[in-house]
């Protein structure tokens, strides 16, 4: 009898791992990982910055082999070379940053390196068909992905891996760039896939949004996995002390500290692109010392825009940009850094960072003019490395060391490199795109903690966030722009992430 259970127990595995372990140079990124992950369930792995989650599913992708350990799917050893033995497999992962052409439609972007399923004709659209109305994802097939939404391109991603035959479906940080209305439909769609019988596997950052879906959490800590729970039985705050190990301090309550002394003032901003559409619409406001605004917004509404245009990486059609008084307008972005700007991109990647230097060069960047990384005309070595040990301590990068590339750092650490950096010397104004993107709830706290403090000190601060309790925790106002106009204010003390998901959607009405 026992031995017919647990036989019935293993072949509902979907998903087992055993002594999974990966070391990088210096660092142990796995080690001793088990895993067991049933059929025809949501499973969450949570941990900090830096825990081993993305390594961990990389492995199980056929990104990355590990050292050692086993890999089992549906009772079957596996060992996987590459991503498509994987999706062989039945494995496919969706990734935090969509991988579609724009340019191309919906079913082409699906077909697109699968034609051996079903063809690239009526086959292929039938079965694309089939997979949208069996898991209610509402998707064109004909549409231009470029016209589609955040939360759409998501579903096609998602069809995508389903097209290929997945019922193993990784999604990493799914919900990072959603609003609280697409994050309902997205869990409403994974339900049904799991009411199908497909294995969801899901890393999180959102702890309460993990509890709210998952059937089971695993915590991953200093790369190996420390517990297993049910959501029911544990409380966010909880999980999150799983995850540190020890209890986590008590988020800070912070009094306004907003003056009357204008830093950034915007008049009549706008931009439009070389079709003559506006992205940006009659931008105007203006942010004082000690003042943090906060800008909600579904992406691609004009937000990115908005921080490049004060960035000076793009050129207003028309309006006027001024920092504490000065027409910067026409100026350069290194007349901007210079006047005191910091800056936390939204591409972390593409702007923020290169990659391949080691952490003390990327100290340097954006900062190649001024003090402490360089003396006169010339980058000054000690000093960027000296700072880079500064940052690396306060914002807790985790890293071998300065010298390791900023590549070699998890995707939570790189953004606390780039915040520490940002926030040296005493900017004015601080131009903060998604500036928790990816970090664990601790750093995120710490992160919080810095912005605060030197707002007290009388930092101005232009807040992007997709994170609405963010938004609503270090804002002391909120906007909403759509369609690349300013369009409600809000006040941070009575708004809910409902209220602001319906504004950004255009839902609500205008205020
Ligand atoms: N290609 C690599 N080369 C060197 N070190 C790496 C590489 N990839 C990951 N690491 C290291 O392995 C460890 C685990 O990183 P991983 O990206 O798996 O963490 P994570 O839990 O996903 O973190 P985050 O929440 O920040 O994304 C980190 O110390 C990281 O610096």
């Amino acid at each position: 009898m026992t031995a017919v259970a647990n036989e019935v127990v293993a072949a509902n595995t979907a998903v087992r791992l055993r002594g999974i372990g990966k070391r990088f140079p210096g660092v142990i990124a796995n080690h001793d990982i088990d895993l067991d992950i049933e059929a025809g369930t949501v499973h969450a792995i949570v941990g900090e910055n830096g825990a081993g989650k993305s390594t961990l599913m990389k492995i199980l992708y056929g990104v990355q082999k590990p050292d050692e350990g086993t890999i089992e799917i549906d009772g079957a050893p596996v060992s996987f070379a590459s991503p498509s033995e994987a999706i062989r497999a039945g494995v496919g992962m969706v990734f935090q940053h969509f991988m579609l052409a724009d340019n191309l439609t919906v079913l082409e972007n699906v077909v697109l390196g699968a034609e051996r399923m079903h063809g690239i004709g009526a086959r292929a659209r039938k079965r694309l068909r089939e997979l949208s109305q069996t898991y209610g994802f509402d998707v064109d097939p004909d549409t231009l992905v470029e016209d589609l939404g955040v939360g759409e391109r998501q579903r096609v991603e998602i069809l995508k891996v389903l097209y290929r035959g997945a019922r193993v479906i990784i999604l990493d940080e799914p919900t990072a760039v959603l609003v609280p209305q697409e994050v309902d439909a997205l869990f409403d769609n994974l339900r049904e896939l799991r009411r199908e019988g497909h294995t969801l596997v899901f890393i999180s950052h959102k702890l309460d949004e993990v509890l709210a879906i998952a059937d089971d959490v695993t915590v991953v800590r200093r790369g190996t996995t420390v517990g297993r729970v049910k959501p029911g039985d544990v409380s966010a705050r909880q999980l999150a002390e799983l995850m540190v190990g020890s209890e986590l301090p008590s988020p800070e309550t912070s009094e306004s500290t907003v003056t009357d002394q204008p830093v950034l003032d915007l008049a009549g901003v706008t931009l439009h692109d070389a079709a003559g559409r506006a992205l940006l619409d009659d931008i105007s406001f203006t942010i004082h010392r000690g003042e943090i605004l906060g800008i909600a917004g579904v992406e691609g509404n004009g937000q990115t825009e908005l921080v490049e245009a004060v960035m000076g990486m793009r050129r207003p059609t028309g309006g006027t940009i001024s920092l504490v008084g000065d027409d910067l307008t026409q100026a350069s972005t290194r007349t901007r850094r210079e006047a005191g700007i910091g800056y936390i991109p939204e591409d972390r990647h593409r702007h923020g960072l290169l990659l391949d230097a080691p952490l003390w060069e990327n100290r340097v960047l954006g900062h190649q003019t001024r003090e402490p990384s360089a003396r006169g005309a010339l980058i000054d070595r000690g000093g960027a490395r000296r700072d880079s040990e500064r940052i690396v301590t306060a914002y807790d990068v985790r890293t071998p060391s300065i010298d390791t590339t900023a590549r070699a750092l998890s995707g939570g650490n790189q953004q606390k490199f780039i915040v520490g950096r940002e926030m040296s010397g005493e900017p004015v104004l601080l131009l903060a795109a998604h500036p928790t993107r990816g970090v664990d709830v601790g750093a995120q706290a710490a992160i919080w903690d810095h912005i605060r403090e030197a707002r007290r000190q009388g930092l101005a601060v232009l807040l992007v966030s997709a994170d609405l309790d963010e938004l609503i925790g270090l804002s002391d106002t909120i906007r909403v722009i759509l369609r690349g106009r300013l369009q409600g204010t809000f006040d941070p003390l009575s708004v809910t992430p409902q209220d602001l998901g319906s504004a950004m959607t255009g839902a609500g009405e205008d205020h």
